[in-house]
């Protein structure tokens, strides 16, 4: 077996024709409650509502980067799609198949296809465990024997990663923090995964040493033709590598755009606050128009979110509508998707008017958490897309790989 093979590549470079190409992830109406237990009977008392009905597609080669602030739900979002997580509700389709409800025998198979990178190379890899344990653990727990015998074959995905070989037998205190995400990178790529979701992955590390890893995945992806749903609070990180990227706030997607857009033009007034915190070191390009915006007061709970749009407590365009209804992800004809009643630089839009009011006469406006009519139902496997799982029988990483044993990541929490 040779690892890691190439692939079409689909280098995540500038945003590519990246809607043209196939759909290797689909997520449907996805939520994730967890629910609080009180008192000495554990009674229900609400639950956290981390994940609150999503709907994005990722395309085969392309990299969707994920930004919001902490608490927004983007590590539960990587965890329900890498099924390390029960979905509550909601729909997950890869490569066609619709995987919401597989056990654990179920997802062995697709493990190999998906593999997820953690934010703490200090704590996702085993102390008492070599390298070459390490980053062979997944061929022992797929049961496969690649060719030329795992260290040959760790070996190589070490060089791979531009780790020395001959690192074999060292344990992962004797390694830098950007070599053990190198490490931890390795690990991801041993089965020859064709979608890799990276959780924060290079928060932990020096400012120095980010650029770098982040330099590696983007080679990675351009040699390998991998598909990366990389998840990052700060949207300078996602910035050079993403082809289009989704902004989540409380739980939902409240824009989703290919990068040129977003960062152009972005139309949801919190994507433009959090562009507004990216720092631009040149100090020509800095403009009134880059001012910070300061967002009022805190992130709400997520166990109660605010009516309406959930960000309107924050918001300094926000008014009655905002309070009282719910926007939907809307997606206008460029592809660009928003969620908001008055959002920024919206095409032939009349000042104060809704987007969907003000956009549909002149341009098409579809609603993205209804499918198109046109489009076939995927295969089901059990699952009516409005599962309610939540009884932890899904997926875990202990049977092969999206985490390894090497990863505190043990599966479902709850
Ligand atoms: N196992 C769990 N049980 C209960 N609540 C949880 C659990 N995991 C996450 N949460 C809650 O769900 C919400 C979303 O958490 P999540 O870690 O997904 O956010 P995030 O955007 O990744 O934040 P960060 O960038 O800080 O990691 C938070 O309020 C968090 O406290």
């Amino acid at each position: 077996m040779g690892v890691p093979a190439q692939r079409p590549a689909g280098h995540g470079g500038p945003a590519g024709d990246t809607a043209s190409r196939e759909v290797l992830l689909r997520v449907t109406g996805l939520q994730k409650h967890f629910p609080i237990k009180k008192g000495l009977l554990q009674r229900n008392a609400g639950a956290v509502k981390a994940v609150d009905g999503i709907d994005f597609e990722v395309h085969s080669g392309e990299t969707l980067g994920v930004v919001g602030e902490s608490g927004c739900g983007k590590s539960t979002m990587g965890r329900l799609i890498t099924r390390l997580l029960e979905p509550t509700a909601g729909k997950i389709e890869f490569d066609g198949r619709d995987i919401t409800h597989l056990g654990v025998g179920g997802m062995r198979p697709m493990r190999r296809d998906m593999q997820m990178i953690f934010q703490d190379p200090y704590s996702s890899l085993n102390p008492r465990h070599t390298i070459g344990t390490i980053v062979g653990a997944p061929f022992k727990l797929q049961g496969v024997t690649p060719d030329g015998g795992v260290k040959k074959e760790v070996q190589r995905l070490l060089e791979v990663v531009g780790l020395n070989p001959e690192h074999y037998n060292r344990y992962p205190h004797e390694f830098s923090g950007g070599q053990r995400q190198r490490i931890g990178i390795a690990r991801a790529l041993a089965l020859n995964p064709r979608l890799v979701v990276a959780d924060e992955p290079v928060s932990a590390l020096d400012v120095s040493i980010q650029a770098q890893v982040v330099n590696l995945l983007d080679d990675l992806q351009a040699e390998l033709g991998l598909t990366y749903v990389i998840i990052a609070h700060d949207l300078s990180v996602v910035r050079h590598v993403s082809d289009r990227i989704a902004v989540m706030y409380l739980g939902k997607i409240v824009e989703l755009a290919d990068r040129e857009s977003l960062y152009k033009a972005p139309m949801h007034p919190y994507t433009k606050a959090l562009l507004s915190a990216v720092p631009i070191p040149d100090p020509k390009r800095r403009s009134a128009k880059s001012e910070r915006i300061l967002l009022k007061g805190d992130v709400p709970s997520p166990i109660s979110p605010p009516s309406g749009c959930r960000f309107h407590t924050r918001c300094w365009k926000a008014t009655e509508v905002c309070r009282t209804q719910e926007p939907p992800l809307v997606a206008l004809k460029t592809g660009h998707q928003v969620a908001c009643h008055h959002p920024e630089n919206a095409p032939d839009q009349v000042p104060g008017e809704t987007v969907t009011a003000a956009a549909r006469e002149a341009i098409e406006i579809v609603d993205v958490s209804k499918p198109a009519a046109d489009e076939p139902e995927p295969d089901g496997n059990g699952s009516d897309g409005n599962g309610s799982g939540g009884d932890g029988s899904g997926g875990t990483a202990a049977d092969g790989g999206a985490a390894s044993p090497d990863t505190p990541e043990d599966g479902p929490k709850e």
